[in-house]
């Protein structure tokens, strides 16, 4: 098979990737879940007219002079209106939150009066509206505020209670199960013995995957051998997982063995190979209901295939209005040199000048293996294929690297 355009694979990959299932939840557990409907408020708020300030509700003719004296005929607090009427000469005392009574047409903040018994002085003038909050002036019933294909942030819970939903519509969590493959790979904390790699590319797959929303199932690591790595697959498959991540073994060396056993498990591939650096062996298929991305072993090329590729998938799963990633323009930091076929994504840094133009500066060893220049990167600079040589200063697209 020949190398496929980036944009080909990331179409490929998503093709067919429609939300899952809708649920509804307690709004208390919809932190960050998707929203499977538009919602609209149930009621008006606020419901009435009410009082911005603690002091009188009075009649704005009456105290368009200072030092005008009113009767003071009753209080209304919050959650306790005053059922009378405000007449000619008359004020009620009210506090913040208390309904404005009918009649009242302003509120005179009470640093502005001096009370004496039944009677208070206005100090100071007012206008009709003055320290009132109209009824409706945040929302009316039947507003939609709240859209479909939200990701639902602290903000939209307020506002979703303040509308009055004790529960909201959503999607299901996509399951991404995450399988590697190496003889060479032990644990963190081990002691490695000659060759031997520290396993590590799975600890950014489930990382980036929860915090998109995904739940997560852990594979652990696979040996180098046909039978264990049918047997990871076949583990992903009973979990039920919408998504499995392979990483390693994707290349063509005789031990890369994930294509192999994905074809005898009966996978529908849609590609193998992308015209990408990093992530050049990424594959993908279909294993039944299961999408299948078999990222490379390399642990940048396993990091940036699952940040260009599974990310967008899981937000299309997880139901999101807005799934692919934002570029932004910035200039190079240095000079790079003409590309070739592939698309390349550079590690660089960001920063940001006076004026605030961003400048992004690629590390100079761009190998798919050094994780310390992935974990100093702040963003990916994207290089066309066979783009020419540019200098420092020249403009160029960046995508944003989770912070
Ligand atoms: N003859 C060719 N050789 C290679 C090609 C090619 O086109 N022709 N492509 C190269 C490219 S590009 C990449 S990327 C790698 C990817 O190969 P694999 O997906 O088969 O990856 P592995 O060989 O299994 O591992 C590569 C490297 O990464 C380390 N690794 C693997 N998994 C992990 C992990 N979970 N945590 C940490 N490190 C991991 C592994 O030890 C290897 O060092 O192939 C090139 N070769
Ligand atoms: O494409 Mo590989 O991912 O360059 O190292």
């Amino acid at each position: 098979m020949a190398l496929m355009p980036v944009s080909d694979a990331l179409a490929a990959v998503l093709a067919g990737a429609e939300p899952l299932a809708e649920e509804t939840i307690a709004l208390d557990d919809a932190f960050h879940r998707v929203l499977a409907r538009d919602v609209a408020a149930r009621r008006t708020q606020p419901p009435q007219a009410m009082s911005a300030m603690d002091g009188y509700a009075v009649r704005a003719s009456d105290v368009a002079n200072v030092d005008t004296q009113l009767s003071v005929i009753g209080e209304v607090a919050a959650g306790r209106p005053f059922a009378g009427t405000v007449g000619a000469g008359e004020a009620v005392r009210i506090f913040t939150g208390g309904v404005v009574p009918d009649g009242a047409d302003a509120v005179v903040i009470q640093e502005d009066t001096v009370a004496e018994g039944k009677r208070v002085t206005i100090k100071e003038a007012a206008i009709a509206g003055r320290h009132i909050r109209p009824a409706g002036v945040d929302f009316r019933e039947g507003d939609v505020l709240l859209r479909k294909g939200t990701r639902l942030t602290e903000r939209d819970l307020a506002l979703a209670a303040g509308m009055n939903h004790p529960r909201l519509p959503i999607r299901r969590r996509p399951k991404v199960a995450i399988l590697a493959t190496g003889d060479e790979l032990v644990m963190p904390g081990s002691t490695p013995g000659p060759g031997r790699i520290v396993y590590s590319n799975g600890y950014a797959l489930h990382a980036l995957a929860r915090s998109e929303g995904a739940e997560t199932i852990d594979l652990g690591v696979v040996a180098d051998t046909l039978e264990a790595t049918t047997a990871g697959i076949r583990r992903a498959r009973e979990s039920g997982a919408d998504i499995l991540l392979t990483t390693g073994g994707a290349s063509v060396g005789d031990h890369d063995l994930v294509q192999q056993a994905l074809k005898a498990e009966g996978i529908s591939m849609s590609f193998w190979k992308i015209a990408m650096r990093p992530g050049k062996p990424m594959m993908h298929g279909h294993l039944g209901a299961m999408r299948v991305i078999g990222l490379p072993g390399n642990p940048v090329s396993s990091y940036v295939c699952g940040f260009l590729f599974a990310v967008p998938l899981i937000r299309a799963l997880a139901g999101r209005a807005v799934i692919h990633h934002r570029r932004e323009r910035a200039v190079l930091g240095r000079d790079l040199s003409a590309n070739d076929m592939r698309e390349d994504y550079l590690r660089a840094r960001l920063e940001v000048r006076d004026d605030g133009t961003l400048v992004a500066l690629p590390v100079n060893h761009q190998d798919s293996s050094l994780l310390a220049n992935l974990a100093a990167a702040q963003v990916l600079v994207v290089r066309p294929p066979f783009a020419p040589k540019a200098d420092a200063g020249a403009p160029c697209e960046v995508l944003r690297l989770p912070g």
